[in-house]
């Protein structure tokens, strides 16, 4: 977690549940407490399937909990209309428009809020781009980027929704090696440098160690619930770190829980 900031949760989730109507005796995952406090970088891990992507929705407002509390600041649990809107998403497929401009797909956020006037958000766009690495792409289509260029211009349109609070479902999952790594460097880089806090889906355990503060294990199905894995090791973090003993050890000790969660 970053230095300075307060203890505040982002989110607090009590015993939360969900099923779906078509097969409400049998829930997606329940007994889920957990909290996510402002200014940290939590992952969720778990198998496919155990309903992470779910949750997120739920987090979204896009569905409503079948069971359980979940606190927001400044929404209702039992409104999901109330969170909608108020974190910014990022769901695992990159939903960029193919018929708009990285900079057109950027600008969406201003369209829906409409918040200052075009000129301010179009500059403000263009300052992120080049943060971003995307400088000189912004009158591009989607399908003239690579995977780590979409991936870049679907955070920049999430980020330009200007919320403190975001949700990211694997957002590298399709990537290789050697781009995922740059991009890690840069999250982190852009995580350290603003007041963000981040939930992050993924199922690479490398990736959740050297990105979290702290993973949640999801187990789903009934009597699922999530464990909390504490990640100690020290800021800032670079690749290298994934050969150092004791990030090695810690990487068993997650996997060897992860696993736990398949065969309970
Ligand atoms: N609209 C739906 N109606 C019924 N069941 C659904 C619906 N959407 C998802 N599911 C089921 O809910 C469960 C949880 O799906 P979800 O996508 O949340 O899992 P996940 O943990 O994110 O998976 P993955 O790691 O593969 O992305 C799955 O069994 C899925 O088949």
């Amino acid at each position: 977690m970053k230095g300075g900031l307060a203890h505040t949760n982002m989110i607090s989730m009590t015993d939360l549940s969900y099923s779906f109507g078509t097969s409400p005796e049998t829930p997606v995952f329940s007994g889920l407490s957990m909290d996510v406090r402002q200014g940290e970088f939590i992952s969720l891990v778990g198998a496919s399937g155990c309903g992470k992507s779910t949750l997120f929705k739920i987090i979204a407002g896009l569905l409503q909990q079948t069971g359980g509390e979940l606190n927001i600041p400044g929404t209702i649990s039992a409104d999901p209309s109330s969170r909608l809107g108020r974190v910014a998403y990022m769901p695992q497929q990159d939903l960029l428009l193919p018929w708009r401009t990285v900079l057109g797909n950027c600008l969406l956020p201003w369209e829906l809020n409409r918040t200052g006037s075009k000129t301010e958000a179009v500059r403000s766009i263009r300052k992120m781009l080049e943060r971003f690495g995307l400088a000189g792409t912004e009158q591009r289509y989607p399908h003239e980027l690579s995977g780590g260029m979409r991936q870049r211009t679907a955070m920049l349109r999430t980020l330009a929704a200007g919320h403190k609070l975001m949700l990211l479902d694997e957002p590298f999952g399709a990537l290789d090696a050697i781009t995922k790594r740059g991009l890690h460097r840069w999250l982190l880089e852009l995580w350290g440098s603003l007041e963000q806090t981040v939930l992050f889906i993924t199922h690479d355990l490398e990736e959740a160690l050297l990105l979290s503060d702290r993973i949640y294990l999801m187990s789903g199905g009934a009597g699922g619930g999530v464990q909390e894995f504490l990640v100690d090791l020290p800021r800032p973090r670079h690749y290298r770190l994934n050969y150092d003993p004791h990030f090695v050890a810690l990487r068993a000790d997650l996997e060897r829980r992860l696993y736990e969660t398949y065969i309970s």
